[in-house]
């Protein structure tokens, strides 16, 4: 499958007041089309800068950051994103909320077939009557599932979604996870997920990448083989048990905690066995 998202190399710096902030330090993550990946890393090793780069509101000091093949040279408007906050606009209803993607980025979409396609979303998100609602009359899970919609109304070629069910409650989140889970299915979009949790990154991805610390670099990836929907009962299976594991050294070793010399733990043999569970360098 071709790479949708190509990043190659990238080196980035911050300038700051006190001087360069070297940011990202050999960058290398491939999207394929359709696929969805989700990037793992210490507290501020440069995860949220990653998705800037993807949606062309940062270029980096070095590498390349390519979409479909073309180098990204400015912001791009057929990027989706969703957030930690969903911000919704309170003196707008749902449905406008969703749709207001369709007034900004050039689309075919009359404006009936835009709200057709926002009801579809919302009904798809179990968001069904609440059309004619605003924010404040949503709960913060709900608010999360308008977000998600008006993320995708324009059919964006990218998703980003950066942390957007850390605030949720651990019951809300899982069952967001389900949602997302069967919007994929129905709505199929290629996707970048950051995270700091290690189980939302395995139920939904189906690779994860490992930052380093500050300034990153790709330090691991681990693909997650099967497609199609997943349960929650696949979090409580050994395979499961031992990625995470994995994942979770290896974010010590991030975190400068243990040497990265040391042995990880043993994953099963079989065929839950991640692909490459022992690249310690970048994907290429
Ligand atoms: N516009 C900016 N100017 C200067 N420094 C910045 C800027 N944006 C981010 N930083 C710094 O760059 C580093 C990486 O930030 P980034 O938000 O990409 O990390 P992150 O991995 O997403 O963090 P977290 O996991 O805490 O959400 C941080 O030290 C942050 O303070």
């Amino acid at each position: 499958m071709d790479n949708l998202i190509n990043i190659k190399g990238v080196r980035h710096a911050y300038h700051t007041a006190t001087g360069p902030l070297p940011v990202l330090d050999g960058l290398d993550v491939q999207v394929p089309e359709g696929g969805f990946v989700a990037v793992v890393g210490p507290s501020g090793c440069g995860k949220s800068t990653l998705t800037r780069l993807i949606a062309g509101l940062l270029i980096p000091d070095e590498g390349t950051v390519q979409v479909h093949g073309s180098r990204i040279t400015g912001p791009r408007s057929n990027v989706g994103m969703a957030f930690q906050n969903p911000v919704l606009l309170e003196w707008r209803t749902i449905l406008e909320n969703v749709m207001l993607p369709l007034e900004i980025v050039p689309t075919k979409l009359s404006k009936a077939e835009g709200q057709a396609r926002a009801r579809k979303l919302l009904a798809l998100v179990g968001l069904e009557g609440f059309e004619a609602k605003r924010p404040s009359e949503l709960s913060g899970g709900m608010k999360q599932r308008a977000s998600l919609c008006r993320a995708l109304i324009h059919k964006p070629e990218v998703l980003i979604l950066d942390e957007p069910f850390g605030a949720l409650d651990a019951f809300t989140r899982e069952d967001l996870w389900q949602t997302m889970h069967k919007v994929k299915a129905e709505e199929p979009f290629t996707g970048v997920l950051i995270t700091h949790d290690l189980r939302e990154s395995i139920f939904l991805a189906d690779q994860v990448v490992v930052l380093s610390g500050r300034p990153a670099r790709t330090q691991f990836v681990m693909d997650i083989p099967g497609t199609g929907l997943r349960t929650l009962d696949d979090l409580y299976t050994p395979v499961a048990a031992e990625r995470l594991n994995v994942l979770r050294h290896q974010i010590e070793v991030a975190q400068g905690r243990v040497p990265a010399a040391a042995v990880g733990p043993d994953l099963p043999e079989g065929p839950g066995r991640p692909a490459n569970e022992t690249v310690t360098g970048p994907l290429s």
